[in-house]
């Protein structure tokens, strides 16, 4: 069946449908990643985003039930070249398409990916629209530019009620995880470093937090703009010095904006899985994780805070410490569903600032 995605700038693409028929609209993103479609596709940060991977062929080793990062697909699109009938691996459960056909969400294949991605390098991430309903590329045009991404997809893809986990081996600690659409494999990582876990709804108070009496606070990834989260970025500010804080991706944008300081969007974000990011104060340098459209503006953190990261292809901040409060941040993903696992000791780092600030 014929699909077409069209982008608010009047440019389309006549493709092929696969997985489910209909039409919708989202943010037009593009993922470098090789490997991990499934991650990619169930990862609540996607919310609200048609995501388009660069690399050709998506979906040769399938799709199966372990290595979801949430409970369903998340992204509002998915762009391919070429998607894959018949995958192979011995944990494969169904197709790419099987997978996004029984949970409705729309893809495209037989798109030049390549060129797609060059135009959006060059004009910036932007609103688009897939559809196999109307294939009319002008209305499809005035569909993106009328449509505009929700301020409130962290509602959309936060927990109902809060829910206990236990450690996986002994359980030595306890750390809160505020949920504004925590990644299954952060919630692993910290699993396997002996800490119970008591994740919460992203409207839970600073008082609701602290009654827990955790050893620390985890703030998750998470969709959308963090602006558009004011009462989360104030309670969060409430914790501030009352206890130790870690935050990723968007939790460390949510952080930056708790102790005052500003983000902004990126012309067209930072999403793949070698992306380089250097340690300032040793000169090492690691290839992370990455899915984020927005940033921390260096000029603007509080003098307590220090730059202690930074991406070597455009020198923006990705990751930050206080002087003297054990709280810290990283805007890249060391959980790495998908991607390198050369900063999965973050997690460890959080127990041991934990550990530290309780001496
Ligand atoms: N992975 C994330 O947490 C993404 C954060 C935010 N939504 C951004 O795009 O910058």
């Amino acid at each position: 069946m014929k699909a077409i995605l069209a982008l608010e700038d009047g440019t389309y693409f006549e493709g092929e449908s696969f997985g489910a028929a209909g039409e919708v609209t989202g943010e037009l993103v593009f993922n470098t990643s090789m490997t991990g479609y499934q991650e990619v596709m169930t990862d609540p940060s996607y919310r609200g985003q048609i995501v388009t991977m660069t690399y050709p062929l998506i979906g040769n080793y399938g799709i199966n039930d372990e290595d979801n990062e949430s409970d369903e697909p998340q992204v509002s699109g998915f762009v391919v070249r070429e998607s894959c009938n018949y995958p192979s691996n011995w944990r494969c459960q169904k197709t790419d398409e099987e997978f996004l056909k029984e949970n409705n969400v729309i893809g495209i294949q037989n798109i030049d990916t390549r060129a797609l991605t060059k135009h959006i390098r060059n004009q910036g991430m932007m609103q688009a629209v897939i559809s196999t309903e109307d294939l009319n590329p002008n209305s499809l045009v005035q569909k993106a530019k009328e449509s505009s991404l929700s301020s409130e997809l962290v509602q959309e893809v936060t927990v109902g009620e809060s829910y206990f986990l236990q450690a996986d081996f002994q359980s030595k600690y306890h750390i809160a995880v505020l949920d504004l659409g925590v990644k299954e494999n952060m919630l692993d990582s910290f699993k396997q470093c002996n800490a119970d876990l008591t994740v919460l709804p992203a409207d839970t108070t600073a008082e609701e937090i602290l009654e827990l009496n955790p050893d620390g606070l985890f703030i998750s990834n998470g969709p959308g703009d963090p602006k558009d989260n004011p009462e989360v970025i104030a309670e969060v500010e409430k914790l501030v010095g009352k206890l130790p804080l870690f935050g990723i991706c968007f939790g460390h944008q949510i952080l930056a904006l708790a102790l005052g300081a500003d983000t902004y969007k990126l012309k067209f974000g930072h999403r793949g899985a070698n992306h380089p990011v250097k340690n300032l104060s040793t000169g090492q340098v690691y290839i992370t994780s990455q899915n984020h459209g927005y940033a921390v503006k260096e000029e603007s953190l509080p003098e307590e805070m220090i730059v202690t990261h930074k991406n070597l292809n455009d020198d923006t901040v990705e990751g930050m410490k206080h002087t003297k409060l054990p709280i810290f941040s990283v805007q890249y993903h060391p959980e790495a569903a998908p991607g390198p696992h050369d900063s999965d000791f973050l997690f460890n780092k959080f127990i041991e600032l934990i550990v530290d600030s309780a001496a």
